[in-house]
């Protein structure tokens, strides 16, 4: 909903549902006044409202996890493999013409296999990412995060500093919540510190990424390659930098995106609002 619309639809509301893409500040907060009790959120991440304002004026937040956990785990290993084996590209070649003779070396990705895998932040998402890796016969599994997992000996993950994890993870997957000490977590100190043929997968906010700083680190070769579902702004403009790196796949913030996990996660959104529109606990509370 363009702010305006918002600003002024907003305005007696006793709920208010939204998406990851309308901000929930104090502005918004005011323009519904007394009435509001609630807000509702179609996702996992509430980074987009303030929870400072709400918690202030007692006002409920509700989100959806748990639901969407399998969906998004699911897109992260697509956007991982589609990127360390350069499917957009090879789509692209063998429909416009670039298909010639079968060539030894044409094309040639990144495989799975024995490589050193470094999950930022293994919440929910995190641990079903690394539940999958396994699959694909990883060697090491490297974790960051606020806390060591009580999961992590079931994964077989090591819990390591996030700088360690930077320098000896072959593919690093951003799987985090969007707080002060994610913010920009991967910037320029970050890719200096990866491994020239390191992949950068991030399904986690485009704000966890310094863009600018990733824009040069995949020019200047300090990293192989990034696999974003989530950039800044989103969308992401058309005639943007990184979409013109060959080494950069870029999905439009598509992680929680099957029929099955949408449809849940609207359900849960609207008993999360009628919870709290009667003064009722949510079900999925933040707040
Ligand atoms: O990014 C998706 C979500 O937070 O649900």
């Amino acid at each position: 909903m363009p702010r305006a619309e918002l600003l002024e639809a907003v305005k007696g509301a006793h709920g208010i549902v939204c998406m990851l893409s309308d901000k929930i500040d104090k502005e918004v907060i005011e323009a519904a006044g007394p009435n509001l009790k609630c807000i509702s959120t179609l996702s996992v991440g509430f980074n987009h409202i303030d929870v400072d304002e709400c918690k202030t004026r007692g006002i409920k937040i509700g989100n959806t996890p748990g639901v969407l956990t399998n969906a998004t785990a699911d897109l992260a290993l697509s956007l991982l493999l589609a990127t360390c084996r350069l499917i957009p590209q090879a789509v692209h070649e063998a429909k416009n013409g670039g298909w010639g003779t079968w060539k030894p070396m044409w094309l040639c990705g990144t495989e799975l296999a024995g490589k050193t895998v470094g999950i930022v932040g293994m919440g929910r998402i995190g641990s079903a990412v690394a539940k999958r890796l396994r699959a694909f016969e990883i060697g090491r599994l490297l974790y960051s995060g606020r806390s060591e997992k009580p999961n992590a000996k079931e994964l077989q993950a090591e819990f390591v500093d996030v700088d360690t994890l930077l320098r000896e993870a072959d593919i690093v997957v951003a799987t985090c919540a969007l707080a002060p000490e994610t913010t920009n977590i991967f910037n320029a100190d970050a890719f200096k510190k990866m491994k020239n043929t390191a992949i950068l997968v991030n399904a986690a906010r485009g704000a966890c990424v310094d863009q600018d700083a990733l824009v040069e680190a995949l020019k200047a070769g300090e990293i192989k390659a990034a696999g974003l579902d989530v950039t800044t702004p989103e969308p992401l403009p058309t005639d943007h930098e990184l979409f013109k790196l060959p080494n950069c796949v870029i999905l439009p913030h598509i992680g929680s995106a099957t029929d099955e996990c949408r449809s849940i996660m609207a359900v849960m959104t609207a008993e999360n609002c009628v919870k709290g529109i009667s003064g009722e606990d949510m079900p999925a509370q933040v707040c």
